[in-house]
């Protein structure tokens, strides 16, 4: 008989129960056992929705209180060696890992955070040192398989597998190879499966998302030493060998031949690439096909996803598993708690409590189970709701289409080159030397959130909100000019997130209220969805900029998000390729451009910090993307005039991979982060020679550390032996929405006492 089962499950909660607990432990406003009792009861939830959905497992250690990667390091004892102080106990220790701070124990550098593969979900990144040795630590992995056993479920574990963690992993000493220390990891992961064994389980899926990237043989190698090693460990468990977010492409036959009990494929981005390998697959061997897209969330056609998988489920029989492509942790959990959208919108879409119902239909529909009116009438209905959208008048706007068709190479130039702007630039601005900025946002304080919570619960009319708004901005503006900035911004007070709010304004995007996916930690975005043709009705941006602009001599920047970034963080329509969605958004940001530029802005801010996460997973496929991404953000910003300053911003990426295509994109300024890296991550731009104007970021915003002037100098010393002085800004690292007006009160100041200085000790040589 068919098995479903998912790769994992949102752990948030509907209403972000975990996000609230967490942050109510951590500011001391409720006990240990308030958070613990939470997290128990959303894994019951998960656990019986799962179960009710009619999957035959449950899928067990896809919660964790922070991080899953973060859980595994605690998982095999490889934690690093700062945290071994014996400040606290092991609980609020992760915690300290995971932020660097915790109720008790002393305040640490935390573990690094980067991003999940392509996803905008944030993992902790394991350090290892040449050195690192295993020790196990399973106490949460096993309580939570006996707790779901307890509630008499199926259970099926779920762990990292030991190629993917070293993969993730990075080693202070960068000539270190990793790859030495797979041996000992795997007598840890022995061990675990012979624990796990002994817990009446039948299957462990442990994933190796690696291997949809391309590897050099050295990574394959390691890939079949691990699994032979562990297929002869001796523990009667069977493995199901997860895979997701792309093809195995030339991982397919080194995939194939590992001897594992089973294999999860993602049939949605891994395309038909399921039916050959089920021909390869050994009799004893089952196949998961993740059909139902974990990515996205469009309600899947169940009726040709039966044609694309009957022949396979027919050939497999018992061997043939149903699945969702990868975790459901990035997409948000219950369409039925949501109130927001209109009636036709919402027939179009599936939230994770409803691909746990489609993966169940679908199994029905494939296997004829019951061919009772239920199925039949589902699948009827799901039918005409996946037709509708097709032919719904609201997704398509011919006027938009065509306007995309008639872009032209000329539509992505600037007029005059950047040296000959720059001049302009200068002369209608009249900077100082290290011109001092900011990167966008001030802090979005309790009062801002509360306002707009009460506009939006009907308890606010609009022009009450906006007038608190612009109470905000003139109160941003006016602190700007006490502490001395010398390129202002207004603070961008009425965001409740960069791209959510632009999503609410254009046609083409919806947003909804409770749709909260984690990002990383406590902290969530609800992605806007892209489901037809975008427009921008009016201006979005220019009666705030406009008023910020009146309230000071100064230039305040235009701040807007940038078509790439607009598209990787929202959920997009499926229907046409995203580089034609992106060009879309592109225009309707040109358009504001020039409302801006017309509207006496002088210094316009496109930020794209996604350009370097949608870099697809495979090199093969950068050049393409790279070229329609840059194409994109030109198109935005190249309707003004040569003496309109454009500047774009970037943050915690890698930017080697990319900086051609950075310099591509020819933005008269570029603020990015930095200080982190001490500088290190600026070294890429000054060996490719970066030509335009730069502003490494000077000032952690993740830390709630003030840097000192000292501190600030010796950052802006380093980067000035790097970068030429005349094109060099001083800026924070990213916005400062997440922090108090304290402490940005001291940094700030601090960073314009440090530009003062260069300039003194600049006219004095
Ligand atoms: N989309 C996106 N992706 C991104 C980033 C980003 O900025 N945006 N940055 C990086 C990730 N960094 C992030 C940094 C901060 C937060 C963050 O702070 N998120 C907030 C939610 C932000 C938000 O939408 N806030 C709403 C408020 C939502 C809310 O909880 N409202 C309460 C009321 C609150 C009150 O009364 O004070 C309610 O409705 O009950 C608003 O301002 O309007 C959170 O989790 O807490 C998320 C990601 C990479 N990916
Ligand atoms: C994640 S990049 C954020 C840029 C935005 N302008 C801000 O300052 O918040
Ligand atoms: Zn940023």
């Amino acid at each position: 008989m068919v098995k479903t089962h998912i790769p994992g499950f949102p752990r948030i909660g509907a209403q972000r129960e975990l996000k609230f607990a967490l942050e109510d432990y951590w500011h001391g406003k409720s006990s240990r056992n308030q958070l613990v009792d939470t997290a128990k009861t959303l894994r019951m939830q998960n656990w019986n929705i799962q179960a009710q959905s009619g999957m035959d497992f449950v899928t067990v250690n896809d919660f964790s209180l922070y991080d899953q990667v973060l859980d595994h390091s605690v998982l095999l004892g490889s934690t690093p060696e700062r945290f071994n102080d014996g400040s606290c106990d092991s609980f609020d220790n992760y915690f300290r890992m995971a932020r660097g701070r915790a109720p008790s124990g002393e305040p640490t550098r935390a573990c690094e955070m980067t991003k999940w593969f392509d996803t905008n979900y944030h993992y902790l990144v394991p350090e290892l040192s040449p050195n690192q040795r295993f020790i196990l630590n399973p106490e949460k992995l096993l309580a939570e398989i006996a707790e779901a056993q307890q509630l008499g479920h199926q259970v099926k574990p779920v762990i990292l597998g030991p190629v993917t963690y070293l993969w993730l992993a990075k080693c202070a000493n960068e000539e270190f190879d990793r790859l030495s220390l797979l041996p000992a990891l795997l007598d840890s992961y022995q061990g675990l499966l012979k624990l796990l064994a002994r817990k009446n389980i039948d299957w462990v899926q442990i994933d190796e998302p690696a291997l949809v990237m391309e590897l050099d043989t050295r990574w394959q190698e390691a890939y079949r030493e691990a699994y032979q090693t562990l297929s002869t460990c001796g523990a009667d468990l069977k493995l199901l060998l997860t895979t997701y977010f792309g093809a195995l492409d030339k991982n397919f036959n080194l995939t194939n031949y590992l001897p594992v009990d089973g294999f999860h494929l993602d049939a949605v981005r891994g395309g038909d690439e399921f039916i050959r390998f089920s021909e390869q697959l050994r009799s004893d061997q089952v196949l998961s096909v993740g059909a139902i897209d974990g990515r996205n969330i469009w309600k899947a056609d169940i009726t040709s996803l039966k044609e694309k998988l009957a022949t396979v489920a027919q050939q497999l029989g018992d061997n043939f598993w149903l699945s969702s492509s990868c975790s459901l942790l990035h997409v948000p959990v219950d369409l039925a708690q949501e109130s927001g959208f209109d009636p036709e919108l919402y027939s179009w879409l599936a939230f994770a409590h409803q691909k746990l119902s489609e993966i169940s239909l679908l199994k029905s529909t494939l296997l004829n189970l019951s061919p009772q009116a239920d199925t039949a009438e589902q699948l009827a209905a799901n039918l005409r709701d996946v037709t509708a959208r097709t032919q719904s008048q609201r997704v398509h706007r011919i006027e938009v289409k065509s306007r995309v068709h008639t872009l032209t190479p000329e539509d992505g130039e600037r007029g005059l080159a950047y040296a000959e702007r720059a001049i302009q630039q200068q002369n209608k601005l009249q900077l100082p030397a290290f011109p001092t900025t900011t990167i966008g946002s001030f802090p979005q304080t309790s009062d801002i959130r509360s306002a707009r919570a009460r506009y939006r619960r009907g308890e606010l009319d609009s022009s009450a909100y906006n007038a608190i708004m612009q109470a905000e901005i003139r109160d941003c503006i006016e602190r700007q000019e006490r502490y001395g900035l010398d390129m202002l911004v207004h603070g961008e007070p009425e965001r409740n997130d960069m791209v959510e709010y632009f999503g609410e304004q254009l046609e083409g995007y919806t947003t909804s209220q409770l749709g909260w996916v984690q990002s990383y930690g406590s902290r969530c975005v609800k992605p806007p969805i892209i489901y037809g043709d975008i427009l921008r009705k009016e201006a979005m941006t220019v009666g705030w900029s406009r008023y910020a602009q009146s309230l000071s001599n100064k230039p305040v920047k235009g701040m807007l998000t940038g078509p790439v970034t607009m598209l990787q963080w929202a959920f997009v329509r499926d229907d046409q390729p995203r580089s034609e969605t992106c060009l879309q958004i592109a225009l309707a940001l040109r358009d504001e451009v020039v409302d801006l530029e017309q509207a006496g802005i002088a210094a316009i801010q496109i930020d794209e910090p996604a350009i370097r996460e949608g870099l697809p997973l495979k090199r093969s496929e950068w050049d393409f993307y790279l070229q329609w991404a840059v194409y994109a953000f030109r198109v935005s910003a190249s309707g003004v005039q040569p003496d309109t300053q454009i500047h774009t911003h970037m943050c915690y990426a890698e930017f080697n991979d990319i900086i051609q295509a950075i310099a591509d994109m020819d933005a008269d300024v570029i603020t990015i982060e930095t200080s982190r890296s001490n500088m290190e991550l600026l070294e890429v731009f000054t060996n490719f020679d970066y030509p335009n104007e730069i502003g490494p970021g000077v000032y952690d915003i993740h830390s709630p550390n003030t840097p000192t002037v000292e501190q600030i100098l010796s950052l802006i010393d380093k980067a000035a032996t790097q970068i030429p002085v005349e094109r060099l800004w001083i800026n924070p690292d990213c916005g400062l929405k997440t922090r108090g007006w304290d402490e940005v009160a001291t940094s700030l100041i601090n960073m314009v006492a440090a530009a003062k200085i260069l300039r003194e000790q600049s006219l004095a040589a």
